[in-house]
């Protein structure tokens, strides 16, 4: 794991003091979009408005991912903008095949090219909204080595397959499961979808509790409100914490003794163990938790 991404908030593009404020709500990553929450006549506007955001306002303490819109619809004139304004990752959405990745990875590259900018600066993400982009999230989720993860949209996906979100979500688990396998077989980040009851806090609460248990890294979010909901249930437990410094500073000794395998309070300690725990080590520190 390269960096947390337990919330990626969507900020609609047309909207300045969104904006601004974006990140001061403590997400992981904002996500500027500039497809489906900004309306047909304002799209220019939100390319030039997030434009000066990005060279404006700071955003150090977040990742700045920018979901763009179709390379047929302008995307080419979002990414040009995006790219040039610094940000970090471009969301592709509605992707259907590994050749959409593709094709913007070289929109990506060209235009880095253009501006003197490093090759591979600028990283992807793909949104995954329909039968075919679930089919294909294998191909899709190894289209580039720019990717560094791949995400549900299951608004659009489920309207796709002519059904609507339940409360146990169970319309989602094949594209759900489907999409966390093929981002764990990439080693890169897999994202579920938004959850678009922004008053329903106990339901945001049992759907992420859901996501995080199948191994998701985070979810979309579209309001500040959901971001401590989110990073709360992706917080380690204090036992869970203890055990993890165990299993660490078990491993240290054994290190520095020489041993190969590690026995920690009984439990033979392996590789994915290790892993495990300094994954757990992060979620804590990144939660506010007291680890040293
Ligand atoms: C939902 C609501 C209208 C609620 O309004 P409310 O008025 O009740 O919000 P309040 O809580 O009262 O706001 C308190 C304060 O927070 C500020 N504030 C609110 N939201 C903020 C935000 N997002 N960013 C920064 N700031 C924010 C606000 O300005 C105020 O600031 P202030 O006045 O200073 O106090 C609002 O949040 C909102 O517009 N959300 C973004 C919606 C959006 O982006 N949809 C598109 C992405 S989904 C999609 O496309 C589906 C998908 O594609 C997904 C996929 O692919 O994954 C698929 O297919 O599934
Ligand atoms: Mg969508």
């Amino acid at each position: 794991m390269d960096k947390l991404r337990r919330t990626m908030m969507f900020v609609p593009g047309a909207n300045p003091g969104m904006l601004r404020d974006a990140p001061i709500y403590g997400a992981d990553a904002i996500m500027f979009d500039l497809e489906d929450a900004v309306s047909l006549k304002e799209k220019d506007t939100a390319r030039m408005l997030v434009y000066s955001a990005l060279k404006t306002f700071d955003y150090s303490s977040v990742e700045t991912v920018v979901r763009v819109n179709a390379l047929d619809a302008g995307g080419d004139q979002d990414i040009e903008a995006m790219v040039l304004g610094g940000i970090n990752v471009v969301r592709l959405p509605k992707t259907e095949t590994a050749q959409d990745i593709i094709d913007v990875d070289a929109v990506i590259t060209a235009v880095e090219e253009k501006y003197g900018i490093q090759n591979g600066t600028t990283h992807m993400m793909a949104a995954i909204e329909s039968a075919e982009g679930v089919l294909n999230a294998r191909e899709i989720a190894q289209a580039s080595s720019r990717m560094i993860g791949i995400a549900l949209g299951a608004e659009d996906y489920l309207t796709s397959q002519h059904t609507h979100r339940s409360t146990d979500g169970a319309e989602l688990s094949f594209a759900r499961n489907y999409i966390l396998h093929a981002a764990r077989e990439a080693g890169i980040a897999a994202i579920d979808t938004v959850y678009t009851q922004v008053d329903n806090e106990e339901g945001l609460r049992h759907e992420t509790a859901l996501i995080k248990q199948l191994g998701f890294d985070g979810k979309s979010v579209i309001n500040p409100r959901q971001i401590p909901v989110i990073n709360g249930v992706f917080a380690p437990a204090l036992a869970e914490v203890q055990k993890a410094r165990e299993i660490v500073a078990g491993l240290k000794e054994a290190e520095a003794k020489g041993a190969g395998v590690v026995s920690v309070n009984g439990q033979m300690v392996d590789k994915p163990v290790v892993e495990r725990a300094q994954y757990t080590i992060a979620l804590a520190k990144a939660s506010g938790m007291e680890v040293d």
